[in-house]
């Protein structure tokens, strides 16, 4: 039996994620101890009851005390006030790491927060579900997908590596970047795609002439991944985009002008364009996935060995 990478973790924010890592660590048995807090009560005595840590702290310091590594777990806007929570327990030497989807704003609200004797380790498992809460977490939710840890001045290398080896455990694909090249790469990969579902999902809703029942009945086929999509933690999200707004603002004026472009091909018959355009993408959809096969290249999300 190997050696558990950490004594005790805490983790903060017991929701998807933080559940999620929970339960891996405890599957993978990663750390001898896991303890979990978090600012709900009710998201606590149902934590204690699903059983997926070893305690249940009914405070942030009594979880964060001689903890190794100290996971935040929460929403992005709540990262500050987590990190202030946490900031006076932390043992000499601690790791702390957190998963927010955004990562500049989260450098720049959390790092200057923590003590001297800690080290902090910005990640993002690009892994989750329309769900939240304690009750949606699994073991298994960080398998065979992608991991972005973005160092920042309060990382040394050993606490980079220390949090590339838990990820790595948890049978994810690490990648190193800088924080501001993650917030760009992210925004057009995971944040307009989240607005233009809850977009459409929104204008379907609104059209006077549609009804309810219709949009219901007809979201077999495409709308339907849209509502999946559209379904996921408004919190979260709110949280996303006013956190990541200067690289979500750039993405979404280059995707405006490419829509109006496709707009004018549709206004004006120009069959031959929007047919290039077409091919174009099914040809860049191909590549990755050719890609895939034979590199540690994104197959939609997923490592190289990991298809659906
Ligand atoms: N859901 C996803 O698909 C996904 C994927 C990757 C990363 N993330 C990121 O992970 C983080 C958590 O997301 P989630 O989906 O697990 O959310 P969630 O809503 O399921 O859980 C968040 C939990 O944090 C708790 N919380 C809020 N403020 C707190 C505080 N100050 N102290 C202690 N607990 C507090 C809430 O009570 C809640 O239980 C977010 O930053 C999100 O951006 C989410
Ligand atoms: O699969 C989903 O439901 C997701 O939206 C997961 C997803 C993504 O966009 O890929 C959402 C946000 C996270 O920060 C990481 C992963």
């Amino acid at each position: 039996m190997t050696e558990p990478l950490f004594d005790k973790i805490a983790i903060v924010g017991l929701g998807l994620i933080g559940s999620s890592l929970a339960r891996g660590i405890k599957k993978h048995a990663l750390a001898t101890t896991v303890t979990g807090f978090d600012g709900s009560a009710d998201v606590r005595a149902r934590s204690k009851d699903l059983g997926f840590c070893d305690s249940i702290a009914e405070t942030v310091d009594e979880a964060v005390t001689d903890a190794q590594l100290v996971v935040l777990a929460v929403p992005v806007g709540a990262m500050a006030a987590a990190a202030q929570s946490i900031a006076p327990h932390l043992a000499d030497g601690a790791i702390v790491t957190d998963v927010g989807s955004v990562k500049a704003a989260v450098v720049r609200q959390v790092a200057d927060v923590l003590p001297a004797h800690a080290a902090f380790v910005p990640g993002h498992p690009v892994a989750g579900t329309e769900h939240s809460g304690p009750e949606a977490g699994f073991a298994d939710l960080f398998e065979g997908r992608w991991c972005v840890v973005t160092p920042c001045a309060r990382s040394t290398d050993a606490s980079v590596e220390k949090v590339v080896a838990l990820w790595t455990a948890l049978g994810s694909t690490v990648e190193t970047m800088t924080p501001e090249h993650h917030d760009i790469v992210l925004a057009i990969t995971s944040h307009i795609p989240h607005l233009i579902a809850y977009n459409i999902v929104g204008t379907a809703a609104d059209l006077e002439d549609v009804t309810q029942s219709e949009v219901i009945k007809f979201s077999a086929g495409g709308f339907r991944d849209f509502t999946r999509i559209a379904a996921s933690d408004p919190v979260m999200w709110r949280d996303v985009f006013l956190n990541n707004k200067e690289a979500v603002l750039e993405v979404l004026g280059r995707f405006s002008e490419d829509l109006a472009a496709l707009q004018r091909m549709i206004r004006w018959d120009d069959g031959q364009s929007l047919q290039d355009h077409f091919a174009r993408t099914r040809a860049i959809r191909r590549s990755i996935i050719d890609a895939g096969q034979d590199t540690a290249d994104a197959d939609f999300g997923r490592p190289h060995g990991h298809d659906d």
